[in-house]
């Protein structure tokens, strides 16, 4: 297994990953604020910044649409989803294997384990095999790591996303995408439970530029790795100029301020 900081996923130890996978998990309501913003080939550009260290889809907008862009964008392969058309207790199909997703180009894989559900244990078993295939093929693993289900009250408790963050570890994630706690001190939580797993914030519903990049600027702030994003940064009109931000921030390790005035 590489050193984390040699894979793709990250550059210079910081991971800002851009996830348009939401078709699939949200539907054509993600789609409805911004005229255009369905169709995959925006996003494929927008992930040609040069912030962007993998763009994470599922297997049917990598097949059409990676050929054309795999000198220029790190393919995230999602490996399983599911659609907001599902009503039962979360779960998450297997759709793509590990072998598959190298086949088409992808340079990292990543897979979501709802933990407290119902069907958390099936969700682990599958879990298992896929970071056990990764493994072979030297490809990092993400863990879309968000508990939920009938018994959890409130999934970004601090204690909640701690947990999250260290079940990733336990599993052998190499890197724990988990909700943003609420605070700095919450992040720094959850990055220290995860040990060796590197922690990234997952994006959310779009918000202002200054409200976003300051949650960001916590989690860089708490020892976590970066970003993992999807609506603040397609659902804008001009993704590159919050990517332009993003990448102060995360890299340059600049204030929001500074990085709102290079966005300008
Ligand atoms: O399960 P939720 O909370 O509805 O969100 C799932 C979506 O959020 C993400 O994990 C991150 O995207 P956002 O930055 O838009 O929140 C996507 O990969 C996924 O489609």
């Amino acid at each position: 297994m590489r050193p984390f900081d040699d894979t793709p996923l990250a550059r210079d130890g910081k991971v800002l990953i851009l996830a348009y996978d939401h078709g699939l998990e949200h539907g054509p309501v993600d789609f409805e604020g911004l005229a255009g913003s369905e169709d995959p080939a925006r996003t494929f550009e927008a992930a040609t910044h040069p912030a962007v260290t993998s763009l994470a889809v599922q297997k049917g907008p990598a097949e059409a649409y990676y050929p054309s862009y795999e000198d220029d964008v790190d393919l995230l392969l999602k490996l399983n989803g599911t659609s907001n058309l599902w009503m039962g207790e979360p779960d998450s199909a297997v759709n793509c294997t590990v072998d598959y997703a190298h086949d088409i180009g992808a340079s990292s894989v990543g897979f979501t384990v709802y933990g407290g559900s119902n069907h958390e244990i099936e969700m682990v078993e599958e879990f298992r095999d896929a970071q056990e295939a990764a493994r072979a093929r030297d490809l990092p693993v993400v863990m879309w790591s968000y508990p939920r289900g009938q018994g959890l009250k409130n999934d970004t408790a601090p204690d909640t996303i701690a947990y999250a963050a260290r079940q990733a570890l336990e599993l052998g994630a190499d890197v724990a995408k988990v909700k943003y706690p609420g605070s700095r001190e919450a992040m720094e939580h959850a990055v220290s439970m995860a040990g060796r797993t590197k922690v990234v914030m997952s994006g959310g519903s779009k918000t202002t530029d200054r409200e976003f990049l300051s949650s960001v600027k916590d989690v860089i702030d708490a020892g976590g790795a970066g970003l993992a994003v999807g609506r603040n940064v397609w659902q804008r009109e001009d993704p590159t100029r919050i990517l332009d931000a993003l990448e102060a921030v995360i890299f340059d390790e600049t204030t929001v301020d500074e990085a709102l005035a290079r966005a300008e």
